[in-house]
């Protein structure tokens, strides 16, 4: 029986629904003075709310932005940034109503693409969302990073207040920051939302021949500083350059600032080519590989429209989206582009399983190994691979 209903929230519900959503987490208790920083980030604009007895039980929320996919166009996406359902509600259907009234509310907004960065891995698949990018967590070690003389050289590293940071970041990263599939606009919003957090941060700019092209932001950890040992660690949350060069120019500046035993990067992207950049490749350490972006394909047909494919023999697809119907049928792609078609499909396969395809970070050989895709036609999942491959591997770098 449903003993709740879910909406839009309205003005005035805003704080109620970051409760809702901060006990989920398991977040302290909001008070005055966070809220105060809060409120401004939390507008009732986009949240679907649930509500049981009138009281809020759970929350979905999401900001509107935009999405870089696969041959460089950039589409309207939404990144969805909150979602938690009381702990007293929870497994009666209350998510499933709310991800229902949200993507409705996505495609009435003309968004082609959702994202979000989930908590667990078993949630968000039944909802058409599947893993589109991947990241990497680094170790590196200072004293064992020595660049081969072939590295990208050159530029200059400055460090800049959290002041400047505030105000010179919004706009480097709009200039720098959509190079990759998967990467996103970050809305003012999403800066303000920043800004307590950046008072903690050191941030470095690197300048290129054409000017600012990239920053680092970065907090010493584990402080250890009594003789004999004088060592930190740095945590990495952003680097973002403009090309390989600036990538590198601010690995070098990390990996040469005294006093640091190890330099900690999260969520890197998987093709960073530091590594084979350095003379000793161990000193470059894999400490973990994870899901980094779950992306739905809110309008298929746009989606699949709007990235491109390389050279090949076109392949049909049926796609099943049970979640959104409207999604389901064949479509044909190819070097041309894609789009519906009559044709007999020589793959088979859900919409979550076209996310893990869409950005290029998996092979639709490894995903019908797996029982993913059906494959029709036995050499269909190859000729995909041909068409879907893409230069680099997609990557968001957002934290939302
Ligand atoms: C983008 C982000 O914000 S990620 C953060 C997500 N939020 C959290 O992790 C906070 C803590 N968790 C929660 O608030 C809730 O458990 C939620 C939001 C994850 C799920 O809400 P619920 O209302 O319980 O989900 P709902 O009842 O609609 O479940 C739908 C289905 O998903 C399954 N499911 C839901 N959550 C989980 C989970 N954490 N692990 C495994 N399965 C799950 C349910 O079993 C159910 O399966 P069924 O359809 O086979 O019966």
């Amino acid at each position: 029986m449903t003993d709740f209903v879910v909406r839009p929230a309205v003005e005035g519900e805003q704080r109620a629904l970051f409760e809702v959503l901060g006990r989920s987490l398991h977040a302290p208790p909001v008070d005055d003075e966070r809220w105060e920083k809060r409120s401004a980030g939390w507008p009732a604009d986009r949240k679907v709310g649930a509500f049981a007895d009138k009281q809020p039980i759970g929350v979905a929320s999401s900001v509107g932005t935009a999405m870089t996919v696969p041959g460089g166009k950039v589409v309207p996406a939404a990144a969805v940034d909150g979602v938690g359902v009381r702990a007293d509600h929870t497994r009666r259907g209350v998510l499933t109503a709310m991800m229902r009234e949200q993507l409705g509310d996505l495609q009435a907004r003309g968004e082609v693409l959702a994202a979000l960065h989930a908590s667990e891995t078993t949630i968000y698949g039944r909802f058409g969302y599947g893993i589109g990018t991947r990241s990497q967590d680094v170790s590196v070690s200072p004293r064992r990073a020595r660049f081969r003389d072939s590295a990208p050289a050159g530029g200059q590293v400055r460090l800049i207040s959290s002041s400047e940071a505030i105000e010179l970041l919004p706009e480097l990263y709009r200039r720098i920051g959509l190079r990759r599939p998967g990467m996103i606009e970050r809305p003012q919003r999403w800066w303000s939302s920043q800004t307590h957090r950046m008072k903690d941060l050191v941030v470095a700019v690197h300048t290129g021949p054409d000017g600012d092209d990239g920053f680092v932001a970065y907090q010493p950890q584990d402080r250890v500083m009594k003789p004999p040992e004088m060592r930190i660690a740095l945590a990495v949350h952003n680097l973002h350059g403009a090309n390989t060069a600036a990538v590198a120019g601010l690995w070098r500046f990390l990996l040469k600032i005294d006093l640091v035993g190890e330099v900690r990067a999260f969520g890197r992207p998987l093709d960073e080519p530091l590594a084979p950049m350095l003379v000793d490749t161990r000193a470059w350490r894999v400490t973990d590989v994870s899901d980094e972006l779950w992306v739905r394909l809110v309008d298929v047909p746009a989606a699949l429209a709007a990235r491109s494919y390389r050279d090949g023999d076109p392949v049909v697809i049926e796609v099943r989206d049970p979640f959104l119907p409207a999604n389901s049928g064949c479509y044909r792609i190819g070097p041309d582009g894609a789009g519906r078609t009559d044709e007999l499909p020589q793959l088979r396969l859900d919409v979550d399983v076209l996310a893990m395809l869409y950005l290029g970070e998996w092979q639709a050989t490894t995903l019908a190994a797996a029982g993913r895709i059906e494959a029709l036609q036995a050499d269909a999942p190859e000729r995909a691979d041909e068409l879907l491959r893409t230069p680099t591997r997609p990557w968001c770098g957002t934290g939302f």
